[in-house]
């Protein structure tokens, strides 16, 4: 039997970046670059005022100099007044600073105060003078022309984007997002709202493996239920154009298990027994059309497990992430609970700021759906321990 971390490792080892698109930054939120932002000037493009107020020449505003005001800079303008001995500029935070001038002095500054005035004055009253420099905000002091404002590898959030932006890029060569399909099987299986006969259960694992790949950043292409029925299924599959196949359902060693019986040995697509609790059966590999194949097992919690553990950081590293595992913390059992020997649980759980507890009082069971209503995290607990006692050390790994 296959370790966790072996299935994992096999995994992973497939799962190579998908190849680089250049896209509008209104579309590359949550996207990883691929190749690095240079800025293509300094920023600040200028030296430019960081207060409403005047550009002045330092020496003149000394305390109580009268200085006289001969231009207006607004933000956008591409005045630049010369500035005789004695004279000022009014200024705009964001305009740029007239060559001659060397500081600025805010409005609070002056004899005038902050008025609001659609004219400048004529003239103005130092009431504090201002250091060298004082409210520059100097060309080039935050980053220099060509200098790498983002870094290839960093997931593109709003204020990456803004970089990106301020560096004069309206695009970004980014990793392309892995286009998934979801496959759900069994003949029992019937719409939510249609009504249950004999043996029919509602369909729920498309829903979970569909809002979970979206969770991950990925793009869920199709979905489709299919009956235990091997023509069925190979018609649904060889319909797909997509870089992920994600099915739950007949993996494992039942008679009617449809996926492992069409794809078991296709490509390098392997069933087999991985030592996790829920979650034992799994298929895996890449199919002939060079897709990567995730043969899930069927029960409700196994795909929930299945996903984060082995199908999550896949998405992730095919989107060109280094990251791909969720944060892990440490909590204390707030009760004592069983665990199959030789195999590491993963079980749903509620969190408090110091303890763990199962999410159901029935257990660890597979099919314990209604658990996952509740859960806001997974226990990990290494598949040599047999029984997690009260107020032993937990090991987590935090969803949200
Ligand atoms: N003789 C053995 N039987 C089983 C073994 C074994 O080792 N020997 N392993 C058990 C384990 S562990 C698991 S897990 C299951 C997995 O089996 P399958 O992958 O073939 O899953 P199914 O039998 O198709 O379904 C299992 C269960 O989940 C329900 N299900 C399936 N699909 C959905 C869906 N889309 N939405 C909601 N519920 C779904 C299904 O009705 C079954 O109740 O095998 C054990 N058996
Ligand atoms: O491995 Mo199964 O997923 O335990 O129920």
């Amino acid at each position: 039997m296959r370790t966790v971390d072996e299935h994992r490792a096999r995994i992973l080892g497939t799962a190579a970046p998908l190849p680089v698109e250049t896209i509008p930054l209104d579309r590359a939120r949550g996207r990883v670059l691929a190749s690095d932002i240079r800025s293509r000037w300094p920023v600040p493009l200028f030296d430019n005022s960081g207060m409403d107020g005047y550009a002045v020449h330092g020496a003149d505003a000394t305390v109580g100099a009268e200085l006289r005001v001969v231009a207006d800079v607004p933000a956008g303008s591409s005045l630049d007044p010369a500035l005789g001995p004695g004279q000022a500029a009014r200024i705009m935070t964001g305009a740029p600073v007239p060559t001659d001038a060397d500081a600025v002095i805010p409005l609070e500054h002056t004899d005038l105060g902050t008025e609001v005035r659609a004219d400048a004055p004529d003239r103005i009253t130092v009431t504090t003078a201002p250091r060298p420099g004082a409210h520059i905000r100097r060309a080039g002091e935050d980053a220099e022309a060509g200098s790498v404002t983002v870094a290839a590898g960093t997931v593109l959030g709003p204020w990456q984007l803004s970089s990106a932006a301020s560096a004069g890029h309206d695009t970004v060569d980014v990793h392309r997002s892995p286009r998934v399909a979801v496959v759900s099987t069994g003949s029992e299986l019937i719409a939510p709202s249609a009504r249950p006969v004999r043996g029919q259960i509602p369909e729920s694992n498309s829903v979970l493996l569909a809002a979970a790949v979206a969770s991950a950043g990925a793009e869920v292409v199709a979905v489709h239920t299919v009956a235990d029925d091997k023509a069925a299924l190979v018609t649904v599959l060889d319909g797909l154009d997509v870089d992920v196949v994600v099915l739950s359902g007949g993996a494992s060693v039942g008679a009617f298990d449809v996926v492992k019986a069409v794809l078991d040995r296709t490509g390098s697509i392997e069933f087999g027994p991985v030592s996790m609790q829920p979650g034992k059966p799994q298929g895996f590999g890449v199919g002939d059309d060079g897709a990567l194949y995730f043969c899930l097992p069927g029960n409700p919690v196994s795909v929930a497990v299945s996903f984060e553990m082995f199908v999550r950081p896949a998405l992730l590293a095919l989107a060109g992430r280094s990251d791909v595992d969720r944060p892990r913390v440490t909590r204390r059992a707030a009760v004592g609970w069983r665990t199959p020997p030789g195999r590491t649980q993963v079980l749903p759980v509620v969190l408090d700021d110091t303890t763990v507890r199962p999410a159901t009082s029935g257990g660890s069971g597979s099919h314990l759906v209604s658990s996952l209503a509740v859960a806001q995290a997974l226990a990990i607990v290494p598949a040599d321990v047999e029984r997690v006692g009260e107020g032993a050390s937990v090991e987590v790994m935090v969803l949200t």
